[in-house]
């Protein structure tokens, strides 16, 4: 099969998207999805998404994660797909479309800046002195200091495969406060089994993580490797958040076509 591809990035978390409206893609396999986002011997990326057809929906968002199999919700991926729809011509003020975790909204600002509304979030467990939350996808939240000088690698990694996470998996997010409304956040991805450049519900997961240890904000600029986000919230009394926003830039890359064996 040839697949006609789109590259994407979201502040460095990078994506192959295809137009599967037709369903021409919908065999992909787990080792084709893995080869090709593999940066040696495929196109390179975190995760490939397909944009399908979905009744009552501007479309549907199918992602999987760069080791072929399909992940929970990415933010990065769902503000990326967002631009696709309208680079194929789905022009809305306010999109809607559905994705593993349920239904979301979305906007692109005049200027390009694409906002994704995240799931409702009413749970953030304490496990020592971390947090643990889901925000469309599971995340581990670590406070750091000095943020840039973690081995990000090898401390999510232990994280990740350790005893209590092994089996399901999660993403692992290293946090530093910088002021009282800004942090830098790095983070090991499951799924990619590495550091990404930002990992969009990983940035939800800690900036709700920073107001709920009342810090009192409700509009946090969040640094990554790769660019800065920004989220935006209501907390509703006792943890529950509401209206969450994540918002940044999202732009094609390049396109082009792959013969997949
Ligand atoms: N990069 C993504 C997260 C992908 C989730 C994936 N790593 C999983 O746990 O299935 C984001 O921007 O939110």
């Amino acid at each position: 099969m040839t697949l006609k591809f789109y590259k994407y990035q979201g502040t460095g978390n990078d994506f192959i998207l295809a137009d599967n409206r037709t369903n021409q893609y919908s065999s992909l396999t787990t080792d084709q999805i893995r080869r090709l986002c593999d940066r040696r011997f495929g196109i390179g990326a975190d995760g490939l998404m397909l944009l399908n057809q979905k009744a009552g929906y501007d479309f549907e968002m199918k992602y999987f994660n760069a080791d072929g199999r399909e992940g929970s919700m990415c933010g990065n991926g769902g503000r990326c797909i967002t631009k696709f729809a309208y680079h194929l011509g789905i022009h809305r003020i306010d999109y809607k479309f559905i994705a593993v975790d349920g239904d979301h909204e979305a906007e692109i600002d005049p200027d390009g800046i694409v906002s994704l509304k995240m799931k409702d979030v009413d749970k953030i467990r304490r496990f020592h002195s971390d947090f643990i939350l889901n925000t469309g996808s599971p995340h581990y939240i670590k406070p750091v200091n000095e943020v840039m000088d973690i081995d990000v690698y090898k401390k999510g990694r232990d994280i990740r495969y350790s005893k209590d996470f092994e089996a399901e998996g999660i993403n692992v997010n290293f946090v530093e406060q910088v002021t009282d409304d800004k942090i830098i956040v790095r983070t090991y991805e499951r799924g990619v089994e590495d550091e990404t450049y930002s990992c969009g519900t990983g940035v939800t997961a800690a900036a709700l993580v920073y107001y709920h240890n009342e810090n009192g904000f409700n509009d946090v600029e969040v640094k990554t490797l790769g660019g800065t986000l920004t989220v935006e919230f209501d907390r509703m009394g006792e943890e529950k958040y509401a209206n969450i926003w994540l918002c940044g830039p999202a732009e094609k890359v390049f396109e082009g076509e792959v013969v997949v064996k």
